[in-house]
């Protein structure tokens, strides 16, 4: 579980998030969504550590980061895995390669240990015949894959997706989608998933986190947010015509 409490932060005198507290619990896709600059990527880097938060806390399973030292925060950072916007491959390692990667520099695990660990993964995500193909060698599909493997291979209790559908088609957005999700009800592990696809709002949101200029103007499930009045989630999730005849059909709104 990930509570988040009061969470501020500003860039040259500007509040980017505004005083953010939400909880993200285990087993669930959790998701940030809003407006391009509304503070989505902010957020997911200050939960990353990546940004020092200037104040607020965020507690990893009751542990405050920012109490923790050194090397405690060493260890927690080996407890997520991160699945970047793009996929982020390294270009000259092969798929086991990079699969393998985060064991080889933050474990002491064998080679051998390692090879095993890898091909549950590879099987685990579905990545057929491509052990040995280089990121260029294969769909993009297949590299996402190939990032959830590795965000995943050694065993995090926080997954932080950015993106994860970033030039995907619609129809292998959906697989990639469903894959985060099972992978995260499987694993119980606490899943934060920044996106602006509505698709994923629909299919994966068990718990949704809306900013609207770095404040959380909205918090639901994607049942909820197809109800709700709120203006600001109208106007963003029935962005087209075509949606708001939808929901016109199904809520008489
Ligand atoms: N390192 C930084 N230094 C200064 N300002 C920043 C920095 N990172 C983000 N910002 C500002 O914070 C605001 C929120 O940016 P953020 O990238 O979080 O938006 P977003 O919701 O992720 O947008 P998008 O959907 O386009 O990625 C923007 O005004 C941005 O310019």
């Amino acid at each position: 579980m990930i509570e988040v409490k009061n969470l501020k932060k500003s860039f040259d005198g500007k509040e980017v998030l505004k005083g953010i507290s939400t909880t993200y619990e285990p087993g669930k896709t959790n998701l940030i969504i809003g407006q391009s600059g509304s503070g989505k990527t902010v957020m997911l880097k200050t939960l990353l550590g990546v940004h020092e938060p200037d104040s607020g806390q965020i507690l990893f399973d009751g542990k405050d980061f920012a109490a923790l030292d050194p090397n405690e925060k060493r260890n927690l950072r080996t407890e997520m895995g991160m699945v970047f916007q793009g996929s982020a491959l390294f270009d000259s390692m092969n798929v086991e390669e990079n699969i393998g990667f985060p064991l080889k520099m933050f474990t002491n695990k064998t080679n051998a240990e390692i090879k095993d660990r890898v091909q549950e993964v590879i099987d685990r995500v579905k990545l057929i015949d491509a052990n040995k193909k280089m990121p260029s060698e294969i769909s993009g599909g297949m590299q996402k894959r190939v990032a959830i493997a590795r965000a995943i291979v050694n065993n995090p209790k926080y997954l932080f997706c950015d993106e994860p559908n970033s030039g995907l088609d619609p129809k292998t957005s959906i697989v990639i989608d469903e894959l985060i999700q099972e992978i995260t009800h499987e694993y119980n592990i606490t899943t934060v998933i920044n996106t602006h696809d509505m698709n994923s709002v629909l299919q994966i949101g068990e718990h949704i986190v809306f900013l609207k200029d770095g404040e959380l103007v909205w918090e639901g499930n994607s049942i909820e947010i197809m109800q709700t009045d709120n203006e600001d989630i109208v106007d963003f999730v029935y962005s087209s015509e075509l949606l708001k005849e939808i929901r016109k059909f199904h809520t008489n709104k």
